[in-house]
């Protein structure tokens, strides 16, 4: 048997709130005694009191499953046992920037998309019930549950499960125990290049289907699941995508044997995203259009047909994506970095960025909340456009043809999501042309990291707001990565063999040469006197 301790919850050990919250990484508190013990598994259930116990550590030898229980069954035994459920916390859908006691709203459970008047919805929690539980709690808690394998806790955004989606079944969520992605210092490329001291690369594209899509997706298809099982008329789960939308989407639905179709813009997104939803098995249509068609085009067929939009303006997955934010204040031991750079497109991600850090705040694990920035390629940027007229005029645009595909959106539905975001973050939008993006990637990559070139955009903004001052030599500065830099191979072959023209400031093409002796070593003493080997090391 494991050890009970282990798996209940201990409620009752709370301190009352608040306490200091220790987050100000220039001015940080000695950690308070924690308020909490933690437990890996439910915590449901809770009953407050004013007992206050130092932390117990977990039992040092746990038992271990039995052979026929699965990690599920595991879980299952010791909900049972507990007697607890998610008693307590509840979430519903709002209109946007409307509070949890809105007159509209909707049961997660509800399919729907806009709001009474067409606008968009969020998706609100009680937030009184979570506030029963202090800043130390919410802490203990999450840091009790990662880098184990508890179902569903050894997901990074299931770990955040009374945040998420609180009164989900376990038994009914779909997850591939994503996120816990890792935060890189990215010592040489911020030394180097940006005289950096405190530069991190969050790589939330090192996932599953190689981005951060899957944060959203496994909490949208989880609840699918749920809807199935509760016998709602739900035939397929569909989505526009410029490739990791509709990748994230396949493999989470083909995890759970849901049908999925996906509508991909002909000819506009790399080979590696095409196949992959080919190889889960959906639906696949490719349609001579751009994303923005597809988009219109998917909003259409779900409102008429019972295919559940998988899209970002299904307000559900943005519950996933705001995972990383709370992640990157784990990471940093609940301290609150200075900048977060995120790469925008359809613009859902910025404002779940927003909505991860202010529930944290909110909630007293932190005091502040990060300056963000949003990211635009030149030629996909019509926030980039609204910002510089000050928020007076949105205009759809266009999107021109990016080395960043993902982000060739022209005219985005989180818009006005993303603008709350900015606009309450003290937040900057910048711009980066085709050349720049595909140097910072190059740039980056040539430090050791090798990125996708929407995070070459995020770079890009980083460099240009260095320049001019406005980001500081020793702020802690946390780039979002949001792909894999191995789905985007045909553009870095590109540049760096200069097949595209006007291009390769710092491509590094390979070097043929002859299979003789004599011709290697030419190479190599050329190589030898170069400056290439007299760059210094760190
Ligand atoms: C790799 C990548 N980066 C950035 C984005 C932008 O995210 P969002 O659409 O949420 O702004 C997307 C999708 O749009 C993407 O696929
Ligand atoms: N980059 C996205 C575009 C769609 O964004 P979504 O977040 O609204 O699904 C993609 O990969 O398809």
């Amino acid at each position: 048997m494991v050890s009970s301790s282990l798996f209940n919850p201990s409620f009752s050990t709370l301190t009352p709130k608040p306490t200091n919250p220790t987050t100000n990484r220039k001015n940080r508190l000695a950690p308070n005694v924690i308020a909490c013990t933690s437990s890996t598994y439910d915590s449901s259930s809770p009953t407050t009191s004013t007992n206050s116990h130092p932390p117990t550590a977990p039992p040092a030898n746990h038992s271990r499953r039995n052979a026929e229980e699965n990690i599920k069954d595991e879980a299952r035994r010791h909900r049972s046992a507990s007697g607890s459920d998610s008693r307590g916390f509840t979430a519903r859908y709002v209109p946007f920037n409307a509070g949890f006691d809105s007159a509209e709203w909707y049961s997660l459970d509800d399919i729907v998309y806009r709001s009474r008047s067409g606008g968009l919805l969020d998706v609100q929690h009680d937030m009184e019930a979570l506030s029963r539980f202090d800043g130390a709690y919410w802490r203990s808690l999450f840091d009790s549950r990662v880098g184990k394998t508890a179902w569903p806790y050894g997901s990074g955004v299931w770990s955040k499960k009374e945040w998420v989606l609180p009164e989900i079944d376990p038994d009914d969520i779909v997850s591939a125990f994503e996120g816990n992605s890792n935060l890189f210092w990215a010592e040489r490329f911020g030394k180097q290049y940006l005289s950096m001291n405190d530069l991190w690369v969050k790589h939330c594209g090192i996932s599953h289907t190689g981005s951060f899509k899957d944060l959203g997706m496994t909490v949208l298809v989880s609840q699918v699941n749920r809807l199935r099982k509760l016998n709602r008329t739900v035939v397929g789960v569909g989505c526009a995508s410029t490739g990791d939308t509709s990748a994230a989407l396949s493999a989470y639905c083909a995890a759970a044997g849901i049908p999925s179709i996906v509508f991909l813009p002909a000819n506009k997104i790399s080979t590696a995203q095409l196949v992959q939803p080919i190889a889960n098995g959906a639906l696949v249509l490719s349609i001579d259009t751009d994303f923005d068609g597809c988009m219109k085009l998917i909003r259409e067929i779900t409102s008429e047909l019972p295919i559940y939009l998988a899209n970002s303006l299904n307000s559900l997955r943005l519950e996933g994506q705001k995972t990383a934010a709370i992640e990157i204040l784990q990471q940093f031991d609940w301290e609150v970095p200075d900048w977060v750079i995120v790469p925008g497109g359809n613009l859902g991600n910025i404002y779940a960025f927003y909505k991860g850090f202010k529930l944290c705040r909110d909630l007293g694990l932190v005091d502040r909340i990060p300056r963000l920035v949003c990211a635009q390629a030149a030629n996909a940027n019509p926030l980039y456009r609204y910002y510089k007229s000050g928020w007076k005029e949105f205009k759809a645009v266009t999107a021109k043809s990016t080395f960043a595909s993902a982000i060739q959106i022209g005219d985005p539905v989180s818009i006005d999501r993303a603008v709350f975001a900015l606009r309450n973050s003290e937040g900057i939008v910048e711009e980066a042309s085709e050349e720049e993006l595909m140097d910072a990637m190059a740039q980056a990559d040539s430090t050791g990291m090798f990125i996708c070139p929407h995070t070459g955009v995020a770079l890009t903004a980083l460099i240009k707001l260095r320049r001019s001052g406005v980001i500081g030599p020793t702020d802690r500065t946390v780039v979002v990565s949001t792909a894999h830099g191995l789905k985007f191979t045909q553009s870095k072959t590109d540049y760096h063999s200069g097949a595209i023209p006007g291009m390769g400031r710092f491509a590094n093409p390979p070097v043929t040469v002859n299979p003789d002796f004599g011709s290697v070593m030419d190479v190599l003493r050329g190589f030898l006197k170069s400056d290439r080997l007299n760059k210094k090391s760190l």
